[in-house]
């Protein structure tokens, strides 16, 4: 046997003995229950179905989005569900004086803080990079820089609650994906300030959570309307992968894996066989259908 084979078994041993015996906690509802929670980009999607399991768990909301009237129709909706309180905010987070007010919102109407839930992603293209300089730019001003303005402002109130910022992310965060260029590059960097952000809170000792939500493809309305005639995979649906991100940010996981086997495989793969990973990526695409769209 060889010596890295010697080492490796053992090691591999330990691992899973770890795995099996660490008392991992089983998620609750009531974990939710009265906490004080901004969803951010809720007004559809998987947001506006995080907004609905926790009006359910009875948590207090804050959401916020762009659009006022769909805003309206998802508090009336939580309040109905059994949200302690739902409340939202309105504007644009292209801009950073934005985030950094629906921040201060939440101090105003909450009076503190116990997760943070950067949801929100700004309009973008799935087709082949156009070469738009300034659109990379305020993508990455909307996907990017308004999840650090928030986080900046937030540190206080989520150190005093020991609270959770969880971070909404994809797969093309992670690896490369055709015709996501300028959306991926936000994504990826999103990875690099929050799992450093992560390793300065364990040397602090400060005891706030980072979760990190690696998506696949998902059913909303926005990613079916771009992506469903091009992309061969099926989408997953967005009611479970809502309810998948609350459990992960409530058990203050590292990483959230939807759907967990897939995209957990597709990583093995991209570090140990990168390019068959970006080759079985290539063979889900339909180009004959991008050129019709
Ligand atoms: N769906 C998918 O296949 C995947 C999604 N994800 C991630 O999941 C998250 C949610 O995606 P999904 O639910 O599909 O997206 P949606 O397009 O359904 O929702 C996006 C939300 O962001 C809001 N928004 C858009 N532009 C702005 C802006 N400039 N300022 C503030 N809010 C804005 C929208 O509301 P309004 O227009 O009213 O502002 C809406 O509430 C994202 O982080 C995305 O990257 C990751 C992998 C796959
Ligand atoms: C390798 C497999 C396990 C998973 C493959 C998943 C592929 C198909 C998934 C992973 C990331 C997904 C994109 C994404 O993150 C977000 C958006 C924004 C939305 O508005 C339009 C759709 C789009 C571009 C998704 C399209 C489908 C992608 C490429």
């Amino acid at each position: 046997m060889g010596r890295l084979q010697k080492i490796l078994i053992p090691f591999a041993g330990l691992v899973l003995a770890f795995w099996f015996y660490s008392a991992r906690e089983d998620f609750k509802p009531e974990m939710l229950k009265g906490k004080r929670v901004i969803v951010t980009g809720a007004s559809s999607g998987i947001g506006e179905q995080m907004a609905y399991h926790l009006a359910q768990m009875g948590s207090h909301l804050l959401i916020t989005a762009r659009t006022e009237a769909k805003l309206q129709k998802v508090v009336a909706r939580c309040l109905e569900l059994g949200a302690a309180s739902a409340q939202h905010v309105s504007g644009s987070m292209e801009d950073t004086a934005f985030a950094e007010h629906v921040v201060k919102e939440a101090e105003e109407l909450l009076g503190g803080l116990d997760m943070l839930i950067l949801n929100h992603i700004g309009s973008s293209y799935f087709h082949y990079f156009d070469g738009d300089v300034g659109h990379v730019r305020k993508l990455l001003e909307t996907n990017f820089l308004s999840y650090v303005a928030m986080t900046v402002s937030a540190l206080p109130m989520l150190k005093e609650s020991g609270g959770s910022i969880v971070v909404v992310s994809s797969m093309a965060g992670k690896v490369g994906f055709p015709f996501t260029v300028p959306y991926s590059a936000t994504k990826f960097a999103l990875d690099g300030f929050f799992s450093s952000l992560r390793q300065e809170f364990a040397l602090q000792n400060t005891n706030i959570s980072i979760t990190l939500c690696i998506l696949g493809f998902i059913n909303t309305d926005s990613a079916m309307k771009a992506a469903a005639d091009v992309v061969l995979i099926p989408p997953a649906p967005k009611e479970e992968c809502a309810l998948e991100i609350i459990k992960g940010g409530a058990l203050r996981q590292r990483e959230v894996y939807y759907k967990y086997a897939t995209i957990k495989f597709s990583l093995l793969l991209r570090d140990w066989a990168a390019d068959l990973l970006d080759y079985l990526i290539r063979r889900e695409y339909n180009l004959e259908n991008l050129e019709k769209k």
